[in-house]
């Protein structure tokens, strides 16, 4: 359905827990994030609930996040279920890929077609300092797991000046003789670090460094398709892609809500705004039907991170997902 500013709300993403296996700097402040108990989380069968309801208000993509989504028990399962529901027609997976080794055949069996894989740096010492005590032998492993498996892979890249901006054109040449999608990320400051306006590398810095080395084709958008603007090197079997929230945001166009892990529903990712969605999931369906639609109607038009009308309470994207 069309939201109050006529943007089209195809897309759901769901933050299925908010526990992770890693503590990336960019994500989370170094004491971590209070963990949700158990008790707080919903159930899968609360999810598929959510999304059935969600079908009949015209979400067509759904996008399972976490935290880390491979460290919930059952999630293959779920995810089986969940592309089986009718009207949906994509089901896709953000992972840190360091659990992908193991879990990529099984995912591609449970219907995944696409995975999105955060990795910020190919040097094995600021892989670990960024991600805290991460394993970058282990997320390759995963990423060369899910290739054999033929899924279709975009690799995300938060670019940090000082921390892993000197890997650009590293990450670019990954595009070349790989068929997958490299994507540059310009760092929100979420957790607001002190140092934040720092740590920002503008998509048009990016695009800079790439093009003083390679020619680029811009490329068309493709359907559902997220916040990216992608383009491709001469020759590449991959592509590019640059995400801008910040220096040029792409609110817009935006085609998504989103439901975390204890059931929030969220229609901006930067906004404080949410509803509990627990109380409708006891009720019939019509209710949490209208539940979501009132989400979609509420979407404010555009964020304000880091503008001077900020005022957003600081989070970590590990609740919501990204
Ligand atoms: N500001 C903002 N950032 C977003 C939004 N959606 C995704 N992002 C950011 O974009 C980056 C990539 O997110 P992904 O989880 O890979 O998803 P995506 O790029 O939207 O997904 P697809 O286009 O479906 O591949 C992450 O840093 C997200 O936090 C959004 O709606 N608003
Ligand atoms: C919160 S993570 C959840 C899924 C999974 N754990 C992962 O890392 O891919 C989803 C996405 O959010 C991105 N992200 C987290 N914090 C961010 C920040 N401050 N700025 C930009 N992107 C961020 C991550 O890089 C990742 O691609
Ligand atoms: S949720 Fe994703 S981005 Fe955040 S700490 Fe975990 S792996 Fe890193
Ligand atoms: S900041 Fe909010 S409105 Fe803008 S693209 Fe992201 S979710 Fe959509």
């Amino acid at each position: 359905m069309q939201d109050l500013h006529g943007r089209n709300i195809n897309y759901l993403r769901l933050s299925i827990t908010d526990r992770c296996n890693l503590r990336c700097r960019y994500c989370m402040p170094a004491d971590g994030v209070p963990q949700t108990d158990c008790d707080g989380i919903l159930r899968f069968e609360d999810f598929l609930q959510i999304v059935r309801a969600a079908t009949h208000l015209g979400i067509r993509k759904v996008r399972i996040t976490g935290g880390e989504p491979l460290v919930r028990k059952g999630v293959i399962d779920f995810l089986g279920k969940l592309s089986s529901i009718p009207g949906i027609e994509e089901v896709a997976l953000t992972t840190n890929g360091i659990l992908l080794a193991d879990n990529a055949n099984a995912l591609k069996d449970a219907g995944i077609k696409r995975l999105n894989i955060s990795l910020d740096s190919l040097n094995p010492k600021t892989f670990t300092e960024i991600t805290r005590g991460g394993s970058l032998e282990a997320v390759l492993k995963g990423i060369a797991a899910a290739e054999k498996a033929g899924l279709k892979i975009k690799l995300n890249m938060v670019v940090m000046r000082g921390v892993n901006d000197h890997e650009v054109l590293s990450f670019a040449a990954m595009s070349i003789n790989n068929p997958w999608s490299v994507r540059y990320i310009e760092y929100m400051p979420t957790i607001q670090e002190s140092d934040w306006r720092s740590r920002i590398v503008s998509g048009a810095e990016i695009l800079t460094q790439l093009q003083e080395k390679h020619t680029l084709e811009p490329l068309g958008h493709s359907r559902y398709c997220g916040p990216a603007k992608p383009y491709r090197i001469a020759g590449a079997k991959g592509s590019i892609g640059i995400i801008t929230p910040m220096s040029s945001h792409f609110c817009s166009s935006c085609n998504r809500i989103r439901v975390d892990s204890m059931g929030w529903a969220k229609s901006c990712l930067l906004s404080d705004d949410r509803l509990d969605l627990k109380p409708y999931l006891e009720l019939p369906q019509p209710h949490l039907i209208g539940a979501l639609q009132q989400v979609i109607e509420n979407k404010q038009l555009e964020h304000h991170l880091g503008c001077e009308q900020d005022v957003m309470t600081p989070f970590s994207m590990s609740s919501i997902g990204g």
